[in-house]
């Protein structure tokens, strides 16, 4: 059963909210709001802000103006309410070096007094945890999956991950992404914040760009598959022929790039394999080459 806050739908509301350090900037303006059962993602580069505005929702980094609101509380000012009903991974996850996992959860298990113990079990045997070795002796991907178990074990109500998958291996990645989705189902609110497209359209339902301390666009899932392309580079064309009709980013003599629609991909690789060609590479755009028409606008400051 999902905890509830009193008097008030289980909705995280972030609003307008600025953060300068110094002079330099953290973020400008960032809002959103998310529902229980909708998982949420924030997306943007290096240093566009999504650490600042998860860790400003945390009550961890004071705001220079806006709002954050989780159900009817207002943080930070009712943070102690709320903190027990949130998870949270950090982008990096650090605990003290000589304890061992078993002691560490049973030092969380004395902050949240409710974990359930198999659940915890479940949770260990899932993800593959060794609780006999200390902190110094893992890797960062295995005290990653022990952050996840910190953020997941008390069954909160909101969980909220700072780029969660940044050094997990390909099946600890889709783990998690398991792990997110019976949340997801229970009605859990979940932010998510990543650089990762591809892992943005397989999990949330909707997704934030922010660039430069700015929310720029809010994208639904059908506007997120509109923009995942993938980036096909043909070398020793000599003819376009049936390709002319799909989308020609680049050429240099008889190099070319496409931007392939992922529907379209099939019916493209069709077409090239009758054409003749020396060299093929397919690979999925960065970030900025597939927000190009959101990141060359120019973000007033
Ligand atoms: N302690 C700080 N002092 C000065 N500037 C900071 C500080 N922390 C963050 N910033 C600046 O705030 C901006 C937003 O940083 P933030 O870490 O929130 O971005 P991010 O999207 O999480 O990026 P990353 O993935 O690199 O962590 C950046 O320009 C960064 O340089």
């Amino acid at each position: 059963m999902l905890k509830s806050l009193e008097g008030g739908d289980n909705v995280l509301v972030a609003e307008h909210l600025k953060k300068y350090y110094g002079k330099y900037r953290g973020i400008v303006d960032v809002s959103f709001a998310i529902k229980p059962g909708e998982i949420y993602g924030l997306i943007g580069p290096n240093g566009a802000g999504k650490t600042t505005t998860i860790r400003i929702i945390l009550g961890l980094l004071q705001k220079d103006s806006g709002e954050v609101k989780i159900g009817n509380h207002r943080i930070p000012d009712d943070l102690n309410v709320v903190k027990p009903l949130i998870g949270y991974l950090p982008g990096e996850v650090n605990f003290y070096p000589d304890m061992r996992v078993k002691e560490f959860l049973k030092f969380n298990r004395n902050f949240y007094p409710e974990i359930d113990k198999s659940y915890e079990e479940e949770l260990i045997e899932f993800l593959g945890i060794d609780t006999e070795k200390k902190f110094k002796e893992l890797s960062q991907g295995n005290k990653k999956k022990v952050g996840i178990l910190q953020s997941l074990v008390h069954k909160p109500s909101y969980i909220i991950m700072d780029e969660p998958t940044n050094g997990l291996d390909p099946l600890l990645q889709s783990k998690l992404y398991e792990l997110l989705e019976r949340e997801r189902e229970r009605g859990t609110v979940i932010l998510f914040s990543s650089h990762v497209l591809s892992e943005v359209e397989r999990l949330c339902q909707r997704v934030g760009v922010i660039k430069e301390g700015k929310l720029i666009k809010e994208l639904s899932m059908e506007d997120i598959r509109k923009y995942t392309k993938k980036l096909v580079t043909v070398s020793g064309l000599s003819d376009l022929r049936t390709l002319s009709k799909y989308e020609l980013l680049e050429q240099k003599g008889s190099n070319f790039v496409f931007s392939v629609n992922r529907t379209e991909l099939k019916d493209f690789l069709n077409s090239l394999i009758k054409l003749e060609f020396d060299d093929l590479q397919i690979r999925n755009p960065s970030l900025e080459e597939s927000f190009m028409e959101f990141y060359n606008q120019e973000v007033e400051k």
